[in-house]
């Protein structure tokens, strides 16, 4: 039993939990909704109170951990009342998940504004899921759909920033965590990592910028010195083509857009986050709350499907591996 966040409860969450649940109710995976039974509608809904009673009514009806909300909801107008709750949705299945009564945690998306105003320190799910659940590496952000994995190595900071934070410590310790991430719960014995360059052409020899070589070259070499397979820096226009992708397992990305640009363009629909260096498995769909389409109909559960279908195939190879 997989146990699900609440997310923003006036985004698509809980109208992509119902399409989920009518999709995985007979083959599964299984999971149970942490969050407001009253925002669920157009499927049965049973109100449980435990994973375990979960089990049992997920083929007939979506099963819910009932947490309900202070404020009223109105689909695409987010209520900074209701951020208590969503924060304590995900506390829960992470704790849900840490006692073992979870085999791992999908969050639904949350309104990063709307948490940042009630006082969330955190810039998203990832740290704060690195401080509920960390490993005493930095949780690592990975984006995966068939065709592609990327690793963000700087994540939610604005642009000129995040270059200034690049490092060969900084890129070589993201690539060490989505090596061994990799081989543990994705099953790939020697994972092939392409790193990015961040300058048009990779720098083309300096001429165009100085940090490929300065800082993204010696991070692959610390790498290849480890014995990880390591290649780079890649010119980052060329490196996700259809051509090129057979010729890793992750790219290893230096900012957001440089890693989310190309895998929401080739499979928005089949894309999941998945949170790595953490001591639980956490999967989510790669969209966000999309508050222009929340109560239309209009809203795809399938990111969120596959998220729930990677979330319980890690889950298993972690067993296994255990
Ligand atoms: N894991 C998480 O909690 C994530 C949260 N966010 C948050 O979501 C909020 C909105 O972010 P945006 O940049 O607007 O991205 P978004 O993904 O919410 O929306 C971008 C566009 O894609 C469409 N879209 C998104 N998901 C869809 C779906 N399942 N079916 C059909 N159309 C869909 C939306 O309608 C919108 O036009 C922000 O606060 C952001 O921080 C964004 C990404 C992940
Ligand atoms: N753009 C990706 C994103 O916002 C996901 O962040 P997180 O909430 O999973 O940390």
């Amino acid at each position: 039993m997989l146990a699900l966040t609440m997310g923003e409860p006036a985004g698509i969450g809980p109208e992509i939990s119902a399409l989920a649940w009518q999709a995985l109710r007979r083959d599964g995976p299984g999971f149970v909704l942490l969050g407001d039974a009253g925002l669920v509608s157009g499927v049965p809904v049973a109100r449980v109170a435990s994973p375990e009673e979960a089990e049992a009514a997920f083929p007939e009806a979506l099963p819910v951990l009932h947490r309900p909300l202070p404020a009223p909801v109105r689909p695409g107008r987010p209520d900074p009342a209701n951020a208590p709750a969503v924060l304590r949705s995900i506390e829960e299945a992470v704790a849900l998940a840490r006692e073992g009564r979870a085999g791992a945690v999908v969050t639904n998306p949350i309104q990063k504004a709307v948490l940042t105003a009630a006082g969330f320190p955190h810039p998203g799910h990832t740290e704060f899921l690195g401080e509920l659940a960390g490993t005493g590496v930095p949780p690592v952000m990975m984006l995966a759909c068939p065709e592609l994995r990327v690793v963000p190595v700087t994540v939610h900071e604005p642009l000129a920033r995040a270059i200034a934070r690049l490092t060969p410590e900084l890129i070589a310790e993201h690539a060490r965590i989505t090596h061994d991430a990799l081989r543990r719960d994705f099953g790939i014995a020697e994972p092939r990592l392409a790193v990015a360059g961040l300058n048009p052409h990779a720098g083309e020899a300096g001429t165009l910028g100085h940090e490929d070589e300065a800082i993204v070259a010696p991070a692959v070499a610390m790498l290849r010195a480890e014995g990880i397979a390591a290649t780079g820096p890649h010119p980052p226009d060329t490196m996700f083509t259809a051509l090129a992708r057979p010729g890793y397992d992750a790219a290893i990305c230096l900012y957001h857009d440089q890693a989310l640009i190309p895998i929401k363009t080739l499979d928005m629909e089949g894309g999941v986050n998945v949170t790595l260096g953490l001591s639980i498995i956490r999967t989510s769909p790669d969209h966000g709350t999309a508050l222009d389409i929340a109560g239309t109909g209009r809203a795809s559960p399938n990111s969120l499907i596959a998220a729930l279908r990677l979330a319980a195939r890690l889950a298993e190879a972690r067993r296994n591996a255990a």
